[in-house]
């Protein structure tokens, strides 16, 4: 019986064209003076500048070169967790000015709202940091998503493609794998949740189906039809 269900956000609840054609777009242009207006004085933009700087072999007071790897990183759509916190720290500006209104699917919105009030419990697992996510769902279009939400987790508990992360995400939810559906749109996720024993459901929004042996949805209507079989 699944009780869970743990969502990836990019290709699944949203559009990979919101994440691609504008959210990247709009970090690659903020952060470089979201950066030079906080690289001295504001400890959590240090931080991650650290982790860029060590990550990259890029020397830590050379800002001009560490704007360059991030950029750079965000054009090779790399999941680095220090590039995912400040975009998510310049997310969250362009959220408050009302320059970024978040793409939600419609069938997740409301199949989201559904599944909740059906008294299944609903956590997030992306790239994105945790407070990317919780803008992303929070600014919708449609509304906000989060009151759905019972927890978070990013790439802190380990990366998406490795079983670990998802043996990680078990013991922090404390339930038994066989109960937790993951639903993403990359196979690889996929494989990685399989090996740690959660059931999973591949979305395919766009273009042919796959050949494959997995449960495959176009939407979250048909991935409801296995959450009333199981
Ligand atoms: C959390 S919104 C931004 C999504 C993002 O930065 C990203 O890299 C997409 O990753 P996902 O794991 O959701 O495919
Ligand atoms: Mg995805």
């Amino acid at each position: 019986m699944i009780r869970v269900v743990l969502t990836d956000i990019e290709g699944t609840t949203s559009s990979i064209s919101f994440v691609h054609d504008v959210l990247f777009p709009y970090a690659s242009e903020h952060l470089p003076g979201f950066i030079r207006a906080r690289y001295q004085d504001n400890p959590a933009v240090a931080g991650q500048l650290d982790a860029v700087a060590e990550k990259s072999g890029v020397a830590r007071d050379d800002v001009d070169g560490l704007i360059e790897v991030l950029q750079g990183w965000i054009r090779e759509d790399r999941k680095e967790t220090a590039l995912k916190a400040l975009q998510g720290m310049v997310w969250e500006q362009g959220y408050q000015q009302g320059e970024l209104k978040a793409h939600i699917y419609a069938d997740a919105a409301e199949y989201l709202q559904r599944w909740h009030d059906r008294g299944l419990r609903l956590f997030v697992y992306s790239s994105g940091s945790v407070k990317a996510q919780k803008l992303i769902f929070g600014f919708t279009t449609e509304g906000d998503f989060t009151p759905f939400f019972s927890g978070y987790f990013d790439t802190g508990i380990g990366g998406k493609k490795e079983a670990d992360s998802y043996r990680n995400i078990l013991s922090e939810l404390g339930v038994e794998a066989g109960t937790v559906l993951f639903l993403s749109d990359v196979e690889a996720e996929l494989e990685a949740a399989e090996q740690a024993g959660m059931q999973t459901a591949w979305l395919v929004r766009e273009g042919d189906l796959p050949e494959t042996g997995r449960f495959v949805a176009r939407d979250f209507a048909e991935v409801d039809t296995l959450l009333q079989k199981r």
